[in-house]
């Protein structure tokens, strides 16, 4: 089997047969989880064409063209590659196969080991690429103490939900993402001073009043933090995976920690790290710098087996595109950043359903030490 990477046009072209063609697919690799991409190709050919159709359980529409050109250059046939990626996202198993959301296939949670990591940023740059990649997309806002996600996602003040039946909270749409918020039902003179078990009971209810409809993901933006709030909402939302964002900082890096250590508690898979704020690009020069350490969210990501999903830059396209409720994946979508983000949600999602991780999510037998 030739495995070329590079043709060059004075090399003459080769005209495989289907079951060359076959055994060069199933052994490329899928650049979003790391394995074989193996029998999930349906493969048609005639004179001029090779029509291949990808199935695939995550969205990947952005990497349609760059994937077909790339096995355009392996396969290196004198016929036209032409590529559909067909993408089925199944429901996953929640923790201790809790029983899921009307809905929802999966609930993905994000959570971060402190406040001000960039936590909410990162949800909503996560649940618009996700978007784009071709899924359907909701987002919770349950950062109660700092509920951001409706601003970022430009709804004017004042926002609130349609109530269906006396009962159900039709969720506001923007960008083609479903959003739902505490902000959306309490005004700014709410008082905060909530305590655990009304926070939890409130997040809750919002959840599951909510008339999410048809989503393969749905994002919750959880609270900073690792307390009993946190651990009591990890207990109760069926959750199917999380995504925990650190900055490089090493104080981040131990809450970011105890974050996973909660989730491994309640037997949720972690999918990945985020590291957020990673390098400093100066917009004068385009020099990079560490402002905040180098590599920190790799060697955690290392030394509890969790993969690093991406790293953003601290960018101020970030925060001012957010701030201005047209977050950076839909405000410059074609940018270098953007690409970034949607890398990272398909690699949530290749993660998320890969057969790895379905092992990971069966509930584990004497593991417990509390
Ligand atoms: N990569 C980045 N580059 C520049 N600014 C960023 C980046 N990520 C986030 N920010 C900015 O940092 C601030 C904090 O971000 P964000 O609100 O997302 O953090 P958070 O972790 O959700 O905070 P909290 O948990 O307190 O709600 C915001 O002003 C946001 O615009």
């Amino acid at each position: 089997m030739t495995t070329q990477t590079h043709t060059d046009d004075h090399q003459p072209k080769q005209r495989l047969l289907d079951s060359q063609i076959q055994s060069h697919l199933e052994s490329l690799i899928d650049e979003n989880n790391g394995h074989a991409y193996g029998g999930v190709w349906t493969i048609k050919t005639d004179a001029e064409r090779i029509m291949l159709t990808l199935h695939l359980g995550y969205p990947a529409e952005q990497e349609k063209a760059s994937l077909e050109a790339r096995i355009k250059r392996e396969l290196n046939d004198s016929r036209d590659v032409l590529l559909e990626i067909d993408c089925q996202v199944e429901r996953h198993a929640t923790q201790g196969n809790i029983t899921g959301l009307q809905g929802v296939k999966n609930i993905i949670a994000v959570a971060s080991g402190k406040g001000g990591v960039g936590k909410s940023t990162t949800t909503v740059n996560l649940a618009l690429a996700m978007a784009r990649e071709g899924a359907r997309v909701g987002i919770l806002d349950a950062d109660i103490y700092g509920p951001s996600q409706g601003m970022m996602m430009g709804f004017a003040d004042g926002t609130r939900p349609q109530v269906r039946d006396e009962k159900m909270f039709v969720p506001p749409v923007a960008y083609g993402v479903q959003v739902m918020s505490m902000a959306f039902l309490t005004t700014k003179d709410t008082p905060v001073a909530w305590r655990g078990p009304m926070v939890t009971g409130a997040l809750m209810q919002i959840l599951t009043q909510t008339d999410w409809s048809d989503l393969d993901y749905l994002f919750v933006d959880m609270p900073p933090g690792t307390g009993d709030i946190q651990l009591t909402l990890s207990q109760k939302i069926p959750v199917a995976g999380s995504v925990i964002v650190t900055t490089p900082q090493d104080i981040a890096l131990l809450d970011a920690r105890r974050g996973i250590e909660m989730f491994n508690k309640v037997n949720i898979p972690v999918l990945g790290l985020v590291e957020n704020m990673s390098v400093h690009i100066c917009s004068n020069c385009g020099h990079h710098e560490a402002i905040f350490g180098e590599e920190g969210g790799v060697s955690l990501a290392k030394e509890y087996n969790v993969g690093v999903l991406g790293k953003l830059p601290l960018s101020l396209a970030i925060r001012e595109q957010s701030d201005a409720g047209s977050p950076v994946v839909v405000s410059a979508p074609e940018g270098d950043i953007a690409a970034i983000y949607q890398s990272i949600a398909r690699k949530l999602g290749a993660t998320l359903a890969s057969p790895q991780n379905e092992q990971f999510a069966m509930p584990t037998i004497g593991m417990s030490d509390d």
